[in-house]
C-alpha cells in the first residue's frame, strides 16, 4: 500500500476504528496524524497507536497528502470553510466518511473540485472486521482509488458503488447495521436475564451464539442463509417455535422499514446540510 501522509480531521469513534485497523496492518504510524479540538481522545490515540496528534486542523492539512473528513455531518460546513480559508488545498485527496453529504456538496464546502472519495465504513473496522462502501467520481484518479481501497481493505472488506445513491444503501446495510445487531443481542440478553441467568452468563450465551452464527455464514458462502437456518430448525421443535414467532410478528417488515428509515434519513440530511 502507498504510505501517503494521512490526516484524520475529527478524532472520534470512527477515526479511532480506522486508525486502529491501519496500525494493525502495518501502516507507518509516523505518517498518520489526527486532529481534534480537545485533547483527551488525541492523547489516547497517541498513547495507544503512537500516531501524531494536533489540535490544529490547519497543521493536519499542511501535513497531509490525503485528508479524512471525519467530523459529524453537521460540523462539516464550518470545518471545511476554515480549512479552505487557511490552506492551499490543491493536490490533496479527500476521504469523507460523513453520512448524507454528497461529493458535490463537499466540494462546495471545500471551495473547489478537489478529488473526494466518499466512504461509508462501520465501527468493526476497529477489529479489522469493517465493511466499507465507497464512491468516487471522475475527479479521483485510478491511483487514488487504489490507495483508498487499500486503506479501507486494511480494516475490513470493501465494495465500490457505481452511483452515489448507492452509498445510502451501504449506510442501511453496513454503516448503521452493527447497531441493529447490538439491539437484537440486547433484547436477547434481557430475556435471558428474565429467565434467571446473570448478566455475564446472558451476555456470554448471546454473543457466542452470534459469533458462531456469523462464522458459519462466512465459512459457507455457497449455502443460502435460509439453508443455514433450516439446519438449526427441527420440524416441530424449539427453533421452529421461536423463528415462527419472529416471522409471524413481522421481523422482515421491521428490518426493511428500519433500513428504509436509514436511507430516508441520509436523503433528508443531504437536503438539510
Ligand atoms: N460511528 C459510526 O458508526 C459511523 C460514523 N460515520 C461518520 O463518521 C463521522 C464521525 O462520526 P463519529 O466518529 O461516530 O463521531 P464522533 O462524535 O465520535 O467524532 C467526531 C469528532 O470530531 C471532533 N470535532 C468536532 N468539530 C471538529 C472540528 N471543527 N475539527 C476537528 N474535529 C472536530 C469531535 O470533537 C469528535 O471527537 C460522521 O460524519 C458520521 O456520519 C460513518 C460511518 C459509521
Ligand atoms: O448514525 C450515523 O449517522 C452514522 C452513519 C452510519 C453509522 N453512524
Amino acid at each position: 500500500m502507498q504510505q501517503k501522509k494521512l490526516a484524520f480531521i475529527g478524532a472520534g469513534n470512527m477515526s479511532r476504528s480506522i486508525i486502529s485497523g491501519l496500525i494493525q496492518s502495518g501502516y507507518d504510524k509516523t505518517r498518520i496524524l489526527a486532529s481534534n479540538p480537545s485533547t483527551p481522545k488525541l492523547d489516547k490515540l497517541k498513547e495507544e497507536f503512537g500516531i501524531q496528534i494536533t489540535q490544529s486542523n490547519d497543521e493536519a492539512c499542511q501535513f497531509a497528502d490525503a485528508i479524512v473528513l471525519a467530523v459529524k455531518p453537521q460540523m462539516m460546513g464550518d470545518m471545511c470553510a476554515d480549512l479552505q480559508q487557511n490552506n492551499d488545498l490543491s493536490g490533496k485527496l479527500f476521504l469523507s466518511i460523513a453520512a448524507g453529504l454528497p461529493v458535490s456538496r463537499l466540494q462546495e464546502m471545500l471551495g473547489g473540485e478537489y478529488p473526494v472519495v466518499r466512504i461509508m465504513p462501520n465501527t468493526p473496522s476497529l477489529l479489522s472486521k469493517g465493511m466499507s462502501g465507497m464512491y468516487a467520481d471522475n475527479t479521483v484518479s485510478e491511483d487514488d482509488r487504489t490507495y483508498v481501497d487499500d486503506v479501507m481493505n486494511s480494516v475490513g472488506e470493501t465494495v465500490w458503488v457505481e452511483e452515489e445513491d448507492g452509498i445510502n444503501g451501504v449506510i442501511a446495510a453496513a454503516g448503521s447495521s452493527p447497531a441493529y445487531f447490538f439491539l437484537f443481542l440486547q433484547a436477547m440478553q434481557d430475556e435471558a436475564i428474565n429467565m434467571g441467568f446473570d448478566k455475564a452468563q446472558s451476555r456470554l450465551m448471546v454473543q457466542q451464539a452470534m459469533l458462531g452464527a456469523a462464522e458459519m455464514v462466512c465459512h459457507n458462502p455457497d449455502l443460502e442463509l435460509s439453508e443455514l437456518r433450516a439446519q438449526v430448525t427441527s420440524k416441530g421443535g424449539t427453533t421452529a417455535a421461536a423463528v415462527n414467532t419472529l416471522i409471524d410478528q413481522g421481523l422482515s417488515d421491521i428490518v426493511s422499514n428500519a433500513m428504509r428509515a436509514a436511507v430516508a434519513r441520509a436523503e433528508e440530511m443531504a437536503k438539510q446540510l
